[in-house]
């Protein structure tokens, strides 16, 4: 058996001073060794540790560099932690959002820690923050504001799997609940203002007090639900994430209040696009690239905002030779962007060649009085595929026309499928595209149909 080293009072002072001894001697040979030799010596002292510490730590400051500029990781992490922290960690603190003054947020104070687990891996979390520097001299009045920060710590066994997977997951959730924090935004450009301006977005409009046939409440919420969860989706096929619906009825059936529902149910910011402000192709290109994700931009009254009858582009022409005659110097794109006004055609181009640009998911919603009057634009899918495809005859059309007498497809349905996914898509795949997507409607209804009929039968022989 080992006996146990007592440590008496003499030993105490020995041990002491050769502690003393180690450190002098150390920090003078960190000071004249050669560089060389200590980056070496360095080098291996941090191995020695290394194997002697199997924990790895990665600091998530507040502040990137010398710039006070804020971490957005930070701020995400904050707010992961502030859910997954607070059964933890018992000191806690209560902040004021900015863009949510009616909330208290909580978040762990500083050195608090707490611990989290992620598939059956356990990583602890600590709050800091670097002190400002006493000696530093200030030349001005203006105190440097403390640094704070998280450290994560976990053992080394598992680095590849918090890098790759846990730190998307903290974003991701982070994100989720800094979305549920945040007070939601109502953003316009009406009153001829060539930017966005904003008010606190308070609607109480819920799709429960929505009145509507509450299988097509279903149906809308079912797909606004499945549209949110189609991140994965719309990457592996290509195209941007977005959604288009029209909503048309008389006024004061609900459309306005039906946005509002969405926009609750789905916690997104809205910007009420008022095309009648917008000045010209390029302001309206700037004030789509200006929309963040996890938006609803709504255009009202499309059919009062929009010359949708085709007539836009027969102006611009008589226009344009007009101009041609008087001012050979003008510009193609100068005259192309002098139209004070957008056309649809050019709209739908934009959304869609912006929004594949744009990163994070989208919606878009047309309303109109007067479904009828959309009719050339937007009602008449063949028209669409002109829009859209900038396509005039086309052999498929045939094929398109006929199945769209048999389904019932909506226009926006109808124009997710004929979006070029890339320039390259040539209008003839897109159109492929829709007539895919028609005859899935159609087998489905057929399917629909023939398990309604069996469902009578039964219920007769069952009679
Ligand atoms: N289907 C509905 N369910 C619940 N409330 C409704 C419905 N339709 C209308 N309302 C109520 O009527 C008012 C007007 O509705 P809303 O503004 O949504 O109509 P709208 O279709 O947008 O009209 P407009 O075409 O004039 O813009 C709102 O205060 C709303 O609460
Ligand atoms: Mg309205």
């Amino acid at each position: 058996m080992i006996n146990p080293v007592k440590i008496i009072p003499e030993t105490w002072g020995t041990l002491g001073s050769a502690v003393l001894t180690f450190i002098f001697f150390w920090d003078m040979f960190r000071r004249y060794c050669p560089p060389e030799l200590r980056k070496y010596l360095e080098k291996w002292s941090s191995k020695l540790s290394g194997f002697l510490d199997p924990y790895i730590q990665i600091t998530i400051h507040e502040y990137l560099g010398s710039h006070l500029r804020p971490h957005e990781a930070y701020a995400v992490v904050e707010a992961y932690l502030s859910v997954n922290s607070s059964d933890d960690a018992k000191r806690l603190k209560a902040e004021m959002k900015r863009d949510n003054e009616n909330k208290l947020i909580l978040s762990m104070d500083e050195y608090e820690k707490t611990t989290d687990e992620f598939n059956g891996v356990q990583v602890l979390w600590v709050s800091g923050k670097n002190s400002t520097s006493q000696q530093s001299v200030s030349l001005t009045y203006f105190p440097e504001p403390e640094r704070r920060f998280y450290r994560l710590k976990f053992h080394k066994r598992y680095k590849k799997m918090i890098i790759e997977s846990y730190f998307e997951h903290v974003i991701e959730k982070g994100r989720e609940i800094q979305a549920r924090n945040r007070q939601r935004k109502l953003y316009t450009n009406g009153h001829s203002k060539s930017y966005w301006s904003h008010i606190i977005f308070e609607h109480p409009a819920t799709f429960e007090t929505l009145a509507m046939e509450e299988e097509k409440k279903e149906e809308i919420i079912e797909d606004l639900l499945s549209f949110t969860k189609s991140k994965d989706y719309y990457a592996r096929i290509g195209k941007a994430w977005k959604r288009g619906y029209l909503l048309f009825g008389p006024p004061g059936t609900g459309k306005s209040t039906m946005i509002a529902a969405m926009a609750n149910l789905l916690e997104y910011d809205v910007y009420d696009l008022e095309l009648t402000s917008v000045k010209d192709n390029t302001e309206l290109r700037r004030l789509l690239t200006e929309t963040t994700a996890k938006s609803i931009i709504v255009i009202e009254d499309i059919d009062c905002s929009l010359d949708l009858t085709g007539q836009r582009n027969k102006k611009e022409k008589s226009a344009e030779t007009e101009t041609e005659k008087g001012d050979k110097k003008t510009s193609r794109k100068e005259k192309e962007e002098s139209g004070s006004k957008v056309t649809l055609s050019g709209l739908l181009n934009f959304i869609d060649g912006l929004w594949s640009a744009c990163a994070g998911e989208r919606l878009i919603v047309f309303t109109t009085n007067y479904v009828d009057k959309l009719d050339p634009a937007l009602t008449r899918r063949v028209v669409l595929a002109k829009n859209y495809l900038e396509v005039e005859g086309h052999p498929l059309f045939e094929s398109v026309e006929k199945l769209i007498e048999e389904v019932d497809i909506t226009p926006a349905d109808a124009a997710e499928n004929l979006m070029r996914k890339s320039a390259k898509e040539s209008p003839k795949q897109c159109l492929l595209n829709l007539i895919r997507a028609l005859e899935d409607v159609k087998s489905k209804h057929i399917m629909k149909c023939t398990e309604v009929k069996e469902t009578n039968n039964n219920d007769m022989a069952d009679r």
